[in-house]
């Protein structure tokens, strides 16, 4: 799917907002596909313009090289058929079973009945909700409920799955349960999976290529584990903060710019996933304070934290090295 020149201007009665401009964008077919920024920043927008549940005010969002702006009430519905939907509250009826929730879009599709209970049964299947068809919403787990949502998503065989917040309402270990079930179906369905998140964890765990969104532009896209090592906006700095460790705290309060007489110096080794640390940087006197290495997508990426004597070039440790600063040392 591609964005070309996307724009959003919403008008209310409280005047116009910007909600989008001149977004270009590429989406791959079978990727995993993140869109971040902080509140506000489009991210809805631009998710919701791919099924048209938004209109772009300029600019075109093509689906299959097909320009969705032109499509008539019938092929919409054909669209929105390749395109399931999840949200972060689930959307579910209260009033139906988990069995006929999933059912609803094929009775809607007017699939028939064989075939429908058939489809149901292989997508509760996939998502692990086999033992409760007959079980109402009010009594399934957050996780649970999502995975309803997931299935009544893929009963209608999408090609693409947009994740409108999937897992915010979730506690930390069934956000995991659920990326990985994510994860998962787009390894075996070959789904193209497009999901908006304000975590960067999020992305870190599942996704192959990110936009981070800032006041409704790109303020940057890439790679994942490019993103993570080398993040080139401030926006995606501030994203990325409360996943970077802190420097200890005993370190940081001694931590000054200038250097006294015997002072050594804190040098700060970032690992940009062109290849797993080597920890042979260590031989050269230096002392290990702090490391952060997480694999991601196949890379290395984080940052070790060292203590180096004052005469140590820290470009002789890595072209990527940085001094944070100089210590005094008891030795
Ligand atoms: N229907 C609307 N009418 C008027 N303004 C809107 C409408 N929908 C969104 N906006 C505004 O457009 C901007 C972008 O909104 P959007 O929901 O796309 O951002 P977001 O990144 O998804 O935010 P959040 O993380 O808070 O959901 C915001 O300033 C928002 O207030």
């Amino acid at each position: 799917m591609r964005f070309q020149g996307l724009g959003k201007t919403y008008v209310s009665s409280a005047g116009e907002v910007q909600a989008l401009q001149g977004i270009n964008l590429d989406i791959e077919p079978g990727e995993i596909f993140g869109i971040i920024g902080r509140s506000g920043a489009g991210k809805s927008s631009l998710l919701r313009s791919i099924n048209r549940l938004e209109r772009p005010s300029e600019g075109r969002v093509l689906v299959d090289g097909e320009d969705i702006a032109g499509l008539g009430e019938a092929e919409l519905i054909r669209l929105r058929r390749r395109i399931g939907m999840i949200f972060q509250h689930f959307n579910l009826l209260a009033a139906k079973t988990v069995r006929e929730n999933v059912a609803l879009p094929l009775r809607i599709a007017g699939v028939p009945q064989d075939e429908a209970r058939a489809r149901v049964a292989e997508v509760l299947r996939l998502v692990g909700l086999e033992g409760k068809e007959d079980t109402y919403p009010s009594r399934l787990s957050g996780g649970q409920k999502q995975r309803v949502g997931i299935a009544r998503a893929l009963v209608m065989r999408p090609e693409i799955l947009l994740c409108d917040e999937a897992t915010s309402a979730l506690d930390p270990e069934t956000t995991l349960s659920i990326l990985r079930l994510l994860r998962d179906i787009n390894r075996r369905l070959g789904l193209t999976i497009v999901l908006i998140t304000h975590e960067m964890s999020v992305i870190r765990e599942i996704c192959h290529r990110v936009v981070v969104l800032e006041h409704g532009r790109i303020a940057e896209t890439g790679p994942v584990w490019q993103v993570f090592a080398q993040p080139q906006h401030a926006a995606t700095q501030a994203l990325l903060a409360p996943l970077t460790r802190a420097l200890p705290e005993d370190l940081s309060a001694r931590l000054r710019d200038r250097a006294e007489p015997g002072d050594w110096q804190v040098i700060e080794l970032p690992f940009t996933g062109e290849a797993a640390p080597d920890l042979a940087v260590l031989a050269q006197g230096v002392r290990l304070v702090q490391a952060q290495v997480d694999p991601i997508d196949g890379h290395a990426v984080g940052r070790l934290v060292l203590l180096a004597p004052p005469e140590l070039d820290p470009a002789s440790l890595s072209p990527n090295a940085r001094r944070l600063g100089h210590v005094a040392t008891n030795d």
